[in-house]
């Protein structure tokens, strides 16, 4: 036990990051911006809420904004949760910012794809229980984003009172529907999430699955009609950021303060040391294959047949953006 918490130490005590990772990052400033960071030291519990518009897609500062939120939070000792949120009701994440992939400028690609795998290891490797608040739509990278989280908890969807059309979020690594594949270590965390058959069907197909199919395979842990409720708690007022106060009544982020309360609740070293047994393999694995990792991935982007399929991708994103 001791020598497991030696290494829990090493692993999740301190920041991976300074020591492991040579980009930069944005200043606290910057980072605040797109990733908005409230702490309540009383009941140990923060909450990060993306907040990139349109789609809080990644790009390489999004990416360092997650890092360095996390980093802050973590630096707190009296922090042992951390609730992982969007401003935009509709979408938690999604995914990579298309943008950074089509005819990338070779230098900023490599850096791009190193600012994504430090989130893998700043969130996945977090001494922090971590739980997803999935309001919206979550594909690819924002799957993983939630994957890589403790506790994963999401809407059910609701109906708009105006147009009464039903608003049904997805989640899933759908990659191969735009003509790439997940990079491996994004598809193993979907084999070890869902079990290999499911994650072996989802991510040749890209399966993007709804709120009740994405419970019975296990990819959310929790979903939550959208029902608004009677009353909200005053510890979850204060924690809300200004732009989603008025969220206090969502039991999508009630259901997700009360797992965090949960987990605050539990000696932190055990919690630790529990985490490490699952993931610590897995976070020294991408260490060591960061460089290879990175190779692979800008060889493969910048092919011609799949720049083919990315410029498509995302000119068929703005068409049916502007038609709307
Ligand atoms: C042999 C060796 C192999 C080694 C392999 C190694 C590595 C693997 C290689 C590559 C892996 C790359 C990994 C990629 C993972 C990813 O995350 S790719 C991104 C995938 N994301 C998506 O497909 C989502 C696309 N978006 C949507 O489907 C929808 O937008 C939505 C999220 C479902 C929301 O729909 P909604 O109708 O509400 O909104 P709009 O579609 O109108 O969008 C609003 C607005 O947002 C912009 N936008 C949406 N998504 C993105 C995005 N991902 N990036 C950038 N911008 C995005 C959209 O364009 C609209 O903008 P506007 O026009 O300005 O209004």
């Amino acid at each position: 036990m001791n020598s497991l918490r030696a290494r829990a130490h090493l692993l999740f005590g301190r920041r991976s990051h300074q020591s492991l990772a040579p980009h930069q990052h944005l200043s606290p400033a910057v980072a605040n911006d797109l990733v908005i960071s409230t702490v309540d030291e009383n009941s140990g519990i923060a909450m990060l809420t993306m907040n990139r518009p349109p789609a809080n897609s990644l790009s390489m500062e999004m990416n360092e904004a997650i890092c360095d939120s996390i980093k802050t939070i973590e630096a707190n000792a009296k922090i042992q949760s951390v609730i992982l949120s969007s401003t935009n009701p509709k979408i938690f994440s999604a995914g990579l910012d298309v943008t950074e992939l089509v005819s990338p400028d070779k230098d900023r690609l490599p850096r791009f794809w190193n600012s994504l795998q430090q989130v893998y290891i700043d969130l996945y490797g977090s001494r922090l229980a971590t739980v997803a608040a999935i309001q919206g739509h979550a594909p690819a990278a924002g799957c993983f984003l939630a994957m890589a989280c403790d506790y994963r908890v999401m809407s059910a969807g609701d109906i708009n009172s105006d147009t009464k059309k039903k608003h049904v979020p997805t989640i899933g690594l759908n990659e191969t529907q735009l003509g790439i594949a997940a990079p491996p270590w994004m598809g193993q965390l979907l084999v070890r999430t869902v079990g290999f058959r499911q994650a072996e069907l989802a991510l040749a197909l890209g399966t993007l699955f709804p709120p009740e199919q994405a419970l019975a395979v296990g990819l959310v842990d929790d979903i939550v009609p959208h029902q608004k409720a009677e009353s909200g708690e005053d510890q979850l007022i204060d924690l809300l950021p200004s732009q989603i106060k008025d969220q206090a009544l969502n039991p999508l982020l009630q259901r997700a303060y009360s797992q965090a309360r949960i987990y605050a609740k539990i000696p932190p070293q055990a919690r630790v040391a529990s985490k490490m047994v699952t993931r610590e393999e897995h976070i020294f694995r991408m260490i060591a294959k960061r460089d290879e990792d990175t190779q692979h991935f800008c060889g493969f982007v910048t092919q011609k047949a799949v720049q083919k399929n990315l410029s498509a991708y995302v000119e068929a994103l703005k068409n049916k953006s502007a038609k709307k």
